[in-house]
């Protein structure tokens, strides 16, 4: 129905009754310009919605590179730094770990006394003074196995690892100077010119038959030994193997690749795919760990009896457990593959009985294991005979990851807590995905999030990466700078270096990562220190390094020179090069690298938010 009497709204808002032709222009101007005043006031409101939305936003971070590379190191320095309180919290959850830590120590150290002990026992009866180490016949099986043996400059250091120095099936050796057999490739006399820059020195160089001439005095095992192997190994043994258990397939080195081909990025020939299709590829299934809900799965799946456990772990009902997948769409049929190892090691996660694990032998007991054999696991570790086997092995545990021998009447303490130091310096290796969440609270990002996500770096994981490239703020890139001479566990044929600098090309080169900045660790500084210092020369694995001098300074720079031309050829838009000498185990220098690292990440999101010029 009609209003009888006029709109109110209307009849004040209408021009006069008598306005001129000339008012009326001049009030229609009036009225354009207010109007643009108010749009400009609009947008503006509307641009600082955006920034405050965009500021608020979680700035996240990813963590990547090769297995041991350093990078949940790196996220225990990021706790230490910003979430000290959980993280002292979450210290005691590390004690299981430790101990499988330091007994596998001693278990790698009794695999070799046994092997030596029983081969010198053999050898007292069947070697005689003209069959042992004659230079024109050798005799043992190895030499009738490979029949080239290297001179010992080129044959050494083919890693620091004792996983890959110390090969159980190899026989040892009985020659103080006879330098190792390759154990990493079958020998070839005549390899040919290798189509990689990074050449395996004892396959390079050409190879000659060096047999020594003078026998070497030969290691005085006596009974001491012989008892300790006895004591020992059987329960040492059966502790690893009872926490192996407990912890879950995190202890375990990286599936090896069946068929020896595995890629160093396997989630590259989606990125070609992904610019064309729309949408977000399938987060695969996997937990998220948040910092508060403790720091590992697998430390949760320590169970001491019913709820909160003896070692004060919490249980793994409290760990988050996120499935996103659902929420994803896959533009690619089969990119999370359920045959994959990854896939069925978190499966196996997730369905493991936890109640039933046969843990129980030992449960809360590796204390008192330990403490009961601590006395023996020093006097084995301090023995010069033992030292010297393993000096003849060139097995170097104290460069390996997970060392704690040298702390083990500490360790191995009924009262043993770990300090910030050695939770630092553990070694779990990490499964699927994890994410940790840190809130600052002080300063001008207070009420901030910040978000890491750590991965697991073996070839075998590195599928599940790439569903999380899509909405990252900032990459941080963990390259080991030691490993010029050493191979991946998973695929023994691939240099560790070669494999960080193709990862490094994969992911710079990435287009769905082209507006994320690349922030490169190239860590372990300490071990490639003592690594030269042995004299382990670089020229000899990577060709192109020349006659330069072999010292870390000029190392860290050709290698830094490496990945810094790999990601001006290789990126797909322009983006700055920032790089870091790190080693991560020395948390009072990481400090500083963290926060320039926090600093420049945060400067650059604000920066994007127009937040700041
Ligand atoms: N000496 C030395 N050891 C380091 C350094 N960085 C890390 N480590 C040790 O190397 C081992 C492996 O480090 P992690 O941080 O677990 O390696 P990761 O990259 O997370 O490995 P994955 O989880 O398998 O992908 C741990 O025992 C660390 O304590 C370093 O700069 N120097
Ligand atoms: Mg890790």
């Amino acid at each position: 129905m009609a209003l009888e009497t006029p709109d109110p709204l209307a009849l004040a808002l209408a021009p006069p009754a008598n306005e001129t032709p000339g008012e009326r222009w001049e009030r229609e101007q009036n009225e354009a310009a207010a109007r643009r005043v108010s749009e400009q006031i609009d947008d503006q409101i509307k641009a600082e919605k955006a920034a405050l939305k965009k500021k608020k936003k979680p700035i996240r971070v990813l963590l990547l590179g090769q297995s041991e590379s350093g990078k949940s190191t790196t996220v225990k320095n990021f706790q230490l730094a910003y979430a000290y309180s959980s993280f002292l919290e979450e210290r005691a959850s590390w004690t299981a770990v430790i101990h499988l830590n330091l007994v596998r120590s001693v278990n790698t150290i009794l695999d070799i006394l046994a092997k030596e002990v029983a081969f010198s026992q053999l050898s007292i009866n069947t070697i005689t003074p003209n069959s042992s180490l004659s230079s024109t016949s050798p005799s043992s099986s190895q030499r009738s196995r490979s029949p080239f043996r290297f001179s010992p400059t080129a044959a050494e250091d083919s890693s620091s690892s004792p996983r890959t120095d110390t090969d159980p099936e190899q026989e040892p050796s009985e020659n103080d100077e006879s330098p190792a057999i390759l154990p990493l490739k079958p020998l070839r006399p005549s390899p040919g010119p290798s189509k990689s820059q990074f050449s395996d020195a004892k396959q390079s160089s050409t190879p000659h038959l060096s047999f020594s001439l003078t026998k070497p005095p030969k290691l005085a095992f006596n009974d001491i030994h012989s008892y300790l192997l006895t004591r020992l190994s059987p329960v040492l043994r059966q502790l690893q193997s009872d926490l192996e258990l407990s912890l879950g397939s995190a202890t375990t080195d990286p599936p090896a690749s069946s068929t020896g081909s595995s890629s160093a990025a396997p989630w590259s020939k989606f990125d070609d795919l992904m610019g064309k299709e729309s949408g977000n590829p399938r987060r695969p299934k996997e937990f998220f760990i948040t910092s508060r809900s403790g720091w590992r799965s697998a430390l949760n799946r320590v169970r001491f009896g019913g709820g909160r456990n003896s070692i004060g772990l919490r249980t793994s009902e409290e760990a988050v457990y996120s499935d996103r997948s659902s929420k994803r769409h896959n533009p690619i049929p089969g990119f999370t593959s359920d045959n994959d190892d990854e896939m069925r090691e978190d499966e196996y996660s997730r369905d493991v009985d936890e109640d039933n694990l046969p843990l129980h032998q030992y449960a809360g007991s590796s204390r008192d294991v330990l403490s009961e054999y601590a006395e023996d696991i020093k006097v084995l570790w301090t023995d010069p005979i033992v030292q010297a086997m393993l000096t003849r092995r060139k097995v170097r545990l104290e460069e390996g990851p997970g060392f704690f021998l040298n702390d083990v009447a500490r360790i191995a303490s009924k009262q043993y807590d770990p300090s910030p130091d050695d939770v630092v310096r553990a070694r779990l290796r990490t499964m699927g995905v994890q994410e940790y969440k840190f809130v600052f609270e002080k300063g001008s990002e207070a009420g901030r999030e910040w978000i890491l996500y750590d991965v697991g770096g073996a070839r075998s994981s590195r599928h599940a990466w790439y569903p999380y490239f899509d909405d990252m703020n900032a990459i941080i890139f963990l390259a080991p700078i030691n490993c010029f001479d050493e191979r991946l566990t998973e695929d023994k044929k691939v240099n560790r270096l070669e494999d960080s600098l193709l990862l490094w090309k994969a992911v710079v080169g990435c287009r769905i990562l082209r507006k994320v900045q690349f922030i490169l660790f190239l860590n372990k500084c300490d071990l490639l220190q003592k690594k030269l210092l042995r004299g382990v020369q670089v020229k000899d694995y990577v060709a192109s390094y020349g006659e330069r001098p072999n010292d870390a300074r000029a190392v860290a720079k050709y290698f830094r020179q490496q990945f810094k031309d790999i990601l001006v050829r290789h990126s797909p838009d322009k983006r700055g090069f920032y790089s870091y000498l790190t080693t991560v185990i020395d948390t009072k220098a990481t400090a500083l690298t963290v926060a320039a690292v926090r600093e420049g990440i945060q400067r650059k999101h604000l920066k994007e938010a127009e937040i700041l010029p």
